[in-house]
């Protein structure tokens, strides 16, 4: 099937008239839609329709804004089988994560709906006697949302969702490999009643299509999820014009685990983070950091839970799917020989499934290795793919020094049983997310969400309300009288 962009209230093709197969990872031969290959004059379109229905739409009534949202997330809740099934289909992920993942982003849309209706500023007291001295919140403008392929429907739509409920026009370019996903999830905002303009798709190659969106002038903020590569490029595109710009990208995201903890309960804490969507997230847990008292036991239990998963295609709904795309399973292929020649023990997986049904399709066993020194390239570099690197340490400093030896910083958890170790764990960790007792991946939709260090421009966060003040700019008013 072709689909189309979504320009000032249009569906319409590419000016390229040209389209980019993406394809079932799962079976690739099937191609599960085709996606127009924009060019830089579409984006630029797009751009001009957001800057024609901006200022309506900020002078709409927050409540009006809100209906509108309720409504796509409505919609959302109608489609849910439909638009679940094309997510795993297209990005690889199991029929639980997909179902999952669908209802996060409704949720999301919900939430926005009732943020909507109730933004507003404060009223502050005031020196003069006649003055009412006040601080409003305004939409920045125009909003360009660049969103990767491993969440294809719920990034999106935590991109999109304050946008659209603080009074910005959007324009929305998502990664290739799941932009079937996210055009059904604009076909509901089409549907919901948003005015032509105020929500705009453009699929195609991120550097013509997110080269406008990160220059264009007309273009106020930008939020970006996907590599620290293209983050950085992002940034500095965005940065002459000095644009609003919010940072979303990798991470080395470690689990400690300690001898008070139940070693059970973190196998299956470390094994849900590490093998959990296929290892693609941006806060899979690749580093289980483990005291030495418990280690040989975790470690044994932790190669028994790899090789009790079941792998195959998500839409039979097993523990794991493929990988999305030839590239990425090759990457985490390559990182397998990286870290046996880095010395590290190969523990269980490693190699692709080969067998008759899935031969095809870009399947990994769940991997693990063992003997891993902190500083070899497998415990340092971002896999985004199933392999657990299992570290032994001495003491619990020696396990935040490990934890805090890499440049990124996105989430971090600690398995404990021991308050005080939990507290300092929180206090001395380097990261923006941090868990006890709880798996690396899964975020709650109404807290602020973003890493330290190089894993997001620490300038804004996403999510919650810390999404509606990325998206608003405040007046202060002197109202004398
Ligand atoms: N933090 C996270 O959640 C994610 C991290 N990653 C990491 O990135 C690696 C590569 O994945 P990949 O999908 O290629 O991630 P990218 O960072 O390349 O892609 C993310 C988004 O940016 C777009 N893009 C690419 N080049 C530019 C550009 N010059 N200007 C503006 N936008 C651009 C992409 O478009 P297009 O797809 O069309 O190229 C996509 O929409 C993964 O292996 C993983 O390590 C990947 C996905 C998510
Ligand atoms: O852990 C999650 O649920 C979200 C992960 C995420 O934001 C990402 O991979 O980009």
């Amino acid at each position: 099937m072709a689909y189309q962009n979504f320009i000032g209230g249009e569906w319409c093709d590419s000016a390229s008239g040209e389209t980019t197969p993406s394809r079932n990872p799962a079976a690739p031969d099937e191609v599960v839609g085709e996606v127009p290959r924009s060019t830089a004059a579409d984006a630029t379109a797009a751009v001009d329709a957001a800057a024609a229905a901006s200022g309506e739409w900020a002078a709409t009534p927050g409540p009006e804004r809100g209906a509108v949202l309720r409504e796509a997330g409505g919609l959302l809740e109608d489609r849910r089988d439909d638009i679940t099934e094309t997510l795993v289909r297209e990005e690889g992920k199991t029929w639980s994560e997909a179902a999952g993942e669908l209802q996060r982003a409704l949720d999301i849309f919900h939430y926005y709906a009732s943020k909507a209706a109730d933004v507003g500023g404060e009223v502050r007291a005031s020196s003069a006697r006649e003055r009412h001295l006040y601080v409003d919140r305004e939409p920045v403008g125009i909003v360009s949302a660049i969103t990767p392929w491993n969440y294809p429907i719920a990034i999106p739509a935590w991109k999109l969702a304050p946008a659209l409920a603080t009074g910005n026009a959007a324009v929305l370019k998502p990664a290739t490999a799941g932009a079937v996903t996210a055009i059904e999830l604009v076909r509901c905002l089409d549907d919901a009643g948003f005015p032509d303009g105020v929500c705009n798709l453009v699929t195609g190659p991120g550097d013509a299509v997110g080269g406008v969106l990160t220059t264009d002038d007309r273009v106020d903020a930008v939020s970006f999820t996907g590599s620290e590569t293209v983050g950085d490029i992002v940034y500095q595109a965005a940065a002459p014009d000095q644009k609003r710009v919010q940072l979303e990208m990798g991470g080395k995201n470690p689990t400690v685990v300690m001898p008070s903890a139940d070693v059970g309960e973190a196998v299956d804490i470390v094994g849900g983070g590490a093998f959990g969507t296929t290892g693609q997230s941006c806060t899979a847990c690749s580093r289980a950091i483990v005291h030495e008292d418990v280690h040989g036991e975790f470690l044994d239990r932790i190669v028994e839970y790899a090789e009790s998963l079941s792998v195959g295609p998500g839409i039979d709904d097993p523990d794991m799917g493929p990988h999305v795309s030839e590239a990425e399973l090759t990457g985490t292929l390559d990182y397998v020989d990286i870290a046996r020649n880095e010395g590290a023990t190969l523990e269980t997986g490693g190699n692709r499934l080969g067998d008759d049904e899935l031969a095809d399709g870009y399947f990994v066993e769940p991997t693990v290795f063992s003997d891993v020194e902190p500083d070899m390239r497998i415990a340092q570099e971002e896999v985004f793919g199933p392999i657990l690197s299992v570290v032994s340490v001495e003491s619990f400093e020696d396990a935040l020094d490990v934890a805090n030896g890499v440049t990124q910083g996105l989430s971090a958890s600690v398995v404990t049983d021991d308050l005080r170790e939990a507290h300092r764990f929180v206090r001395e960790v380097e990261a923006g997310v941090v868990k006890t007792n709880e798996k690396t991946t899964g975020l709650e939709l109404h807290v602020p969400f973003g890493g330290m260090k190089a894993s997001s421009s620490e300038t804004y966060r996403e999510q919650g309300d810390a999404g509606l003040d990325f998206y608003t700019i405040s007046k202060t008013v002197y109202l004398n009288y």
